[in-house]
């Protein structure tokens, strides 16, 4: 499939009445890119989405794909494919029925629908499930199906709404990975939204932040987790400290923190909770300014000099591990 269209946002809006969703966004999707919209509820990340797929309009703004504007086309017109938080297969269509639907309704002979829909269950790894109805099929299986159906119009984007909400925590896992294989071997872009910071990170070669419709950060995920540039950021992301000093707010890698005597470290403050996560050990500390900072220990670390609560403690890290944040 192979997709060598850029998609671009330009000033994207989205108002419902006097709610703004999306306020003038601006962004460049690199075609083949793995890209999740990462934000927390409310923050407009499925409006945009559902703007690029065209089922929803667009207030202001424009999307280019590979220089075209598709803002005001119809979506099975835009190059782009949407797959569903809820699967929303046909119920009285098997498997492969429901993949060769949308081929039918576009009047593709039923032999050259019935092999692509073919080819789709092969890739999705649903070929022996094909005469299937939905209703015997688990929710995993269910979500490849929505992909297959998706992929058949052959879109040079895959749109994905919390794909992996409805499943189980293990088998979201599994299928975030199969997501991931199959983006490669794909190569078209995939935009993925979610509110789960792990996902993004797992998934995405970039990620786009979100906060109250508009964009806080994009970049590759590792700058963006490594340099967080706002206060909002690093705490969405998690694994980070914020932290307010005379000469301004940084964030720190909970695992850059370590602990020291009280006496001559950058901070210094009380232990108000030590929580045992197996590898680890996360152990907050209250400290000047009434906050809380939370360093990651690992076990062997902790527990070759274990602490308790209502200790004092102090705590130090590497200049380099501080990042300063936008005011
Ligand atoms: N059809 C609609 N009519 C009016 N307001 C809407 C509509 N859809 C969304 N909104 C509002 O627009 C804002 C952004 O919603 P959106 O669904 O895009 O956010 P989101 O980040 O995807 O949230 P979630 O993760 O909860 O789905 C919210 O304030 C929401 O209440």
């Amino acid at each position: 499939m192979r997709s060598e269209l850029d998609l671009e946002l330009v000033s994207l809006t989205k108002r419902y009445g006097d709610t703004v969703a999306v306020d003038a966004i601006t962004h460049l999707f690199h075609a083949g890119t793995y890209a999740c919209l990462l934000g927390p509820s409310g923050c407009g990340k499925s409006s945009t989405l559902r703007m690029i797929a065209g089922h929803e309009s667009v207030t202001d703004g424009a999307i280019l794909l590979g220089g075209r504007d598709i803002s005001r086309l119809q979506p099975a017109l835009r190059g782009t494919a949407m797959m569903f938080q809820s699967y929303a297969l046909f119920p009285h269509l098997t498997v492969a029925e429901n993949v060769a639907f949308g081929p039918r309704m576009r009047g593709v002979d039923a032999k050259t629908r019935a092999r692509r829909a073919a080819e789709m269950l092969d890739l999705v790894e649903m070929t022996a499930l094909s005469d299937r109805l939905p209703a015997q099929l688990s929710g995993g299986q269910q979500q490849r199906v929505a992909l297959a159906r998706a992929l058949i119009t052959e879109p040079q984007i895959l749109l994905l709404d919390e794909p992996l909400s409805a499943l189980d925590p293990f088998l979201r896992v599994r299928m975030r990975a199969e997501l991931r294989k199959l983006q490669r071997k794909l190569q078209i872009t995939f935009i993925h939204v979610t509110h789960g910071q792990d996902e993004a990170l797992a998934l995405a070669d970039e990620i786009v932040v979100m906060n109250d419709a508009k964009i806080e950060q994009a970049g590759p995920t590792r700058d963006v987790f490594e340099a967080p540039a706002t206060a909002f950021v690093a705490r969405f992301l998690g694994s980070h400290n914020v932290i307010a000093l005379p000469q301004g707010q940084i964030a720190i890698r909970a695992d850059e923190l370590r602990l020291r005597p009280a006496e001559g470290a950058r901070l210094q403050g009380r232990i108000t909770a030590v929580e045992y996560q197996g590898t680890h050990v996360a152990l907050t500390a209250s400290v000047a300014g009434n906050q809380d900072v939370t360093a990651l220990l690992t076990d062997k670390d902790f527990f070759g000099a274990p602490k308790d609560v209502g200790e004092a403690v102090g705590l130090d890290w590497d200049a380099r591990a501080a990042r300063a944040l936008e005011a």
